[in-house]
């Protein structure tokens, strides 16, 4: 395989069983360089463990995870941190730490790395809270003191402060009225050009999956059995993807699957 076609990241056979229950079923996906891509599926399908498994947060009972064509299952420790530092990732409800200031909530990584004296570290969040629309002195904010968009805002900046190649945007939308997650969106994708980077979402917010993705992958029985334009989604032919994406109570997904 040649380096162009190299996926940025490309999962095969990924397994993963909690007890009883097979929550990966052997996942099978490539993601491109510089792409969107959006995961869709029912509530405990599988999305998140395949997001922290890429991550390195859950091992994985069997399968392969690649980046860059490296096997990141087989790395040691530190090749694994430095890896990490090159991956941004904003979590469900923005998870900021409500004891700190924003600036360090978005300077976190830096700081604890030691790699930014606290001087730098401002500095360095006034530039990225900018970036995501924010003043600067938003940075003496804490979390608390903030709207639930600004807090996605803040998290969207810690995410994007390390200038990462993969960013991970975990239902970046929930929670936010329909205007305030279409300027989310926005931003995500702003910054994601300009970044250049390989962003990889979860969403149940198809107006979001559409704007955020260029590619979408759904996941049901912990496979992977769709992958095709985000544009798409609703009008795909795939009777599974398009219930899914019109919320339709009737179709091949039962709700017996979906207890
Ligand atoms: N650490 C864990 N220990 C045990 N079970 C887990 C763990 N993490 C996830 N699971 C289980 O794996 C299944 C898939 O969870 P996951 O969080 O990936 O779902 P999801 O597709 O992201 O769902 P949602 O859309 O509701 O967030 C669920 O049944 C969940 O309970």
């Amino acid at each position: 395989m040649s380096a162009s076609t190299t996926p940025k990241i490309r999962l095969r056979g990924l397994s993963k069983a909690f007890g009883a229950k097979q929550v990966l079923d052997g996942v099978d996906l490539d993601i491109q360089a510089g792409h969107g891509m959006v995961i869709l599926g029912g509530s405990g399908s599988g999305k998140s463990v395949t997001i922290k498994s890429i991550l390195g947060l859950i091992q994985p009972d069997a399968g392969i995870i690649e980046i860059d064509g490296r096997n990141v299952l087989a790395m040691n420790r530190r090749e694994r941190e430095e890896l990490n530092d090159r991956i941004g990732m904003l979590f469900q409800n923005a998870a900021l730490f409500d004891s700190l200031p924003v600036w360090e909530n978005v300077c976190f990584k830096p700081l604890a790395q030691k790699r930014m004296t606290r001087a730098q570290a401002r500095d360095k969040a006034a530039e990225v809270l900018a970036q995501v629309g924010l003043a600067g002195s938003v940075g003496d904010l804490y979390p608390g003191e903030l709207s639930g968009g600004m807090q996605k805002r803040v998290g969207l900046a810690r995410a994007i402060a390390g200038n990462p190649e993969i960013i991970f945007f975990d239902e970046p939308t929930t929670g936010l009225d329909p205007i305030m997650g279409a300027v989310i969106d926005g931003l995500i994708v702003d910054c994601v050009k300009r970044l250049g980077a390989t962003a990889v979402s979860i969403t149940h917010d198809m107006a979001s999956a559409r704007r955020i993705g260029d590619t979408a992958a759904m996941i049901h029985k912990g496979r992977i059995v769709w992958t095709g334009p985000a544009a798409t989604l609703g009008e795909t032919g795939n009777a599974m993807v398009d219930q899914f994406a019109r919320g339709e109570r009737e179709g091949p997904i039962t709700m017996e699957l979906r207890k």
